[in-house]
């Protein structure tokens, strides 16, 4: 793990991290960060994985390296519970893709929560600060974003680059599966055609500098969510659920198998937390209620922003306008403008943005 990802883990990952550099196994009497046999550490509130590299630690030795650190950890203020597994084989494959700075992907357990909504909407609030800030719609069940954000058509191909233009929308640079499919027409994305199609929604597209990239991922967990954490590393997800327990449940499968990936969740969002009554602005919970604060409390995770159903925000968005720009004042945009604050500082893009300014 590089230093740079290394000071951006949290306080109890950056923790375990550092207390690993006193275990020192094997000859060379180097500790086990530092010789990549820990390849990373992923914190869910006081639940710690600790995935180590098959490459670099073969597997009859896996349980003898589990056996040292796992008691070792666990002693550690703040750890509750602690996995040792070995990474799964492949994991990203890319580290970085040239020119973009973070990958992030936004998912939710169910469909319907506003996952797209809230993305769109979170690019927009990102680009706003000054950002370059592309939007890849993977949600390959209903690729929405383009709607949301104004745009139609087919997405072209530069000649000379031979490389997909993104539309722009609202100052960020948008590539979506809308735009390579003929309208009204979904595509079955199974097996190969997503380790195949992809990559090339990443590479070959022309991001150009971007200072983050957004995935919108589909709802729920399937080859798509593999497929991306596989080709690149990301730098974490953001999740979105609904205030009922049924959708909690749901986020919470996805949180485990990101975490198996070695990809952390930066924080939960809780949409349609009620909704807001036109004239008095009551919010009244509909939606269930309490979810997302009981999944904060259980994994330590920050819940980010809690955004209640605003009737003018479906219209606003639906009709392609993001509300952080149509409707600055309401709830929502406020939720949102929460949310880019704390990526921003996650991300370490504070300079960025100051910057820019
Ligand atoms: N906070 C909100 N207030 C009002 N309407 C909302 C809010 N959040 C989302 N919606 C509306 O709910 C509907 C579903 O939202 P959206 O498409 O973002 O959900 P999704 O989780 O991305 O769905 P999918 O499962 O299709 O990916 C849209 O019509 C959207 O405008």
């Amino acid at each position: 793990m590089s230093v740079e990802d290394a000071a951006r883990k949290l306080g109890l990952e950056q923790r375990v991290l550092a207390a690993l550099t006193a275990v020192t196994v094997g000859v060379d009497g180097s500790d086990v960060v530092t010789s990549g046999q820990v390849y990373d550490v992923v914190a869910t509130g006081g639940a710690v994985r600790i995935l180590i590299d098959p490459d670099k630690v073969p597997e009859p030795l896996q349980e003898e390296l589990a056996q040292v650190i796992a008691p070792y950890v666990e002693s550690l203020p703040g750890v509750e519970r602690v996995v040792v597994k070995p990474r799964p084989r492949p994991v990203a494959q890319r580290e970085r893709i040239p020119g973009i700075a973070h990958v992030v992907g936004v998912h939710s357990g169910k469909g319907g929560v506003g996952k797209s909504t809230v993305v769109v909407n979170l690019a927009v609030a990102l680009a706003q600060r000054g950002l370059r800030v592309g939007l890849l719609d993977a949600d390959v069940y209903g690729p929405s974003c383009p709607t949301l954000l104004g745009l139609s058509g087919r997405a072209e191909e530069d000649p000379e680059q031979g490389r997909i233009e993104p539309k722009v929308g609202h100052g960020v640079k948008v590539m979506s599966l809308g735009f390579l499919l003929p309208e009204g027409q979904a595509l079955i994305w199974r097996g190969s055609l997503v380790d195949e199609g992809l990559p090339q929604l990443f590479e070959h597209v022309a991001w150009g500098e971007l200072d983050v990239l957004l995935i919108d991922l589909p709802p729920g967990t399937s080859d798509v969510h593999i497929a991306v954490a596989r080709y690149v590393r990301l730098a974490g997800i953001v999740t979105v659920t609904a205030p009922g327990q049924v959708s909690v449940d749901d986020v919470r499968r996805g949180m485990e198998m990101f975490a198996d990936m070695a990809v952390p969740c930066l924080g939960l969002v809780e949409n349609m937390s009620g909704v807001a009554c036109r004239g008095c602005g009551h919010v009244a919970a509909v939606f269930g209620a309490g979810g997302a604060h009981e999944l904060a409390e259980q994994t330590g995770l920050p819940l980010l922003a809690e955004i209640p159903f605003e009737p003018e925000v479906s219209e606003l968005c639906d009709g392609g306008r993001p509300v952080v720009t149509a409707a600055p004042g309401s709830r929502t945009a406020e939720g949102i403008e929460r949310i880019a604050a704390a990526l921003v500082e996650r991300l370490g893009l504070g300079a960025r943005v100051e910057a820019s300014a």
